[in-house]
């Protein structure tokens, strides 16, 4: 099986051209869990197809390194639409890309060859507050606060077509993002888990941010929860609307804007670090 591994800001997957090589859907969570595991696979976050979509320009399915299968991927996205107009399967700067968790709408920014993108764009779509859409367990009248890692954490439920739980500490660092995250993620109020965001508002539009993956665990960056994070700010009026917040992760810096329009733009880049042949075998990991 040919594949490509990319990265956005560390968050790095192996990508699969479905437009050429042909899988089984059954297949994909075990396939997920060999390509990513580091030992005995190719080493990645997931593993993320590029393909024919029905209804857009492209389709982006996402598997976590688990093996579950994620509804959207900032940084996904940011890779896929780098490949996509790399390979010729679009042909314009704009275009759409369908998830699991709706369509997202794609701007690479070509270099001066026009042939290479190393910075996309995509337009995010609008996050989502209602506790139902997340989904969190009860009525979202009121706070959510869980206990986790020996204390008790006020998360801010934020989906962006998949979901978060971000928080406000005073400093990312000190966070106990491994063991916070860990049962957070799992905890009985997240009906399909929640990605886990630690950030802290150094100004109203400076962000630092960690976080811990549904699925993936520690990760160097995470698109959507980025843009779940913003959202979240603005929302407590830590930020403000129509004002670029550059968030620090661990493995770079992106650029979110939360729109008065209503929809989310996240701009940061999108890396090739290699390509391969992956034996697919029958070893169950
Ligand atoms: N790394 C991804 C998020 C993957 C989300 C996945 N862990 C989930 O189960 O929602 C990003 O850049 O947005």
């Amino acid at each position: 099986m040919r594949f490509t591994k990319m990265h956005g800001l560390g968050n790095s997957y192996i990508y699969v051209d479905v437009f050429e090589e042909t899988l089984e859907e059954h297949e994909l969570p075990r396939l997920a869990r060999q390509v990513a595991d580091k030992n005995k696979g190719i080493g990645s976050d997931g593993l993320i197809l590029v393909g024919p979509s029905t209804h857009e320009d492209v389709k982006m399915q996402v598997f976590n390194a688990d093996g579950s299968e994620a509804k959207n991927c900032g940084n996904g996205l940011r890779c896929t639409a780098k490949y996509a107009y790399e390979h010729g399967y679009v042909s314009k700067e704009r275009f759409t890309i369908e998830t699991l968790g709706g369509t997202m709408k794609a701007t690479v920014h070509p270099d001066n060859t026009g042939q290479t993108v190393s910075l996309v764009t995509i337009d995010m779509g609008a996050p989502k507050f209602n506790w139902r859409d997340i989904p969190v367990k009860g009525t979202g009248k009121n706070e959510l606060v869980l206990e986790a890692a020996g204390s008790s954490w006020q998360l801010a439920p934020v989906s962006m077509g998949n979901p978060h739980a971000v928080i406000f500490v005073d400093d990312v660092e000190q966070a106990p993002v491994e063991k916070a995250g860990a049962e957070l993620e799992t905890h009985e109020a997240f009906p399909e888990g929640v990605n886990v965001e630690f950030v802290h508002m150094r100004r109203s539009d400076v962000m630092d941010f960690r976080v811990w993956e549904r699925g993936s665990g520690i990760t160097q960056a995470c698109g959507t929860g980025a843009c779940a994070a913003v959202a979240a700010a603005v929302a407590a009026g830590k930020s403000e609307k129509d004002k670029e917040v550059t968030v620090h992760l661990p493995g770079g810096d992106l650029y979110i804007t939360w729109q008065s329009s209503g929809n989310i733009l996240m701009t940061g880049n999108a890396e090739v670090i290699c390509t391969g042949d992956y034996e697919t075998r029958r070893a169950s990991v």
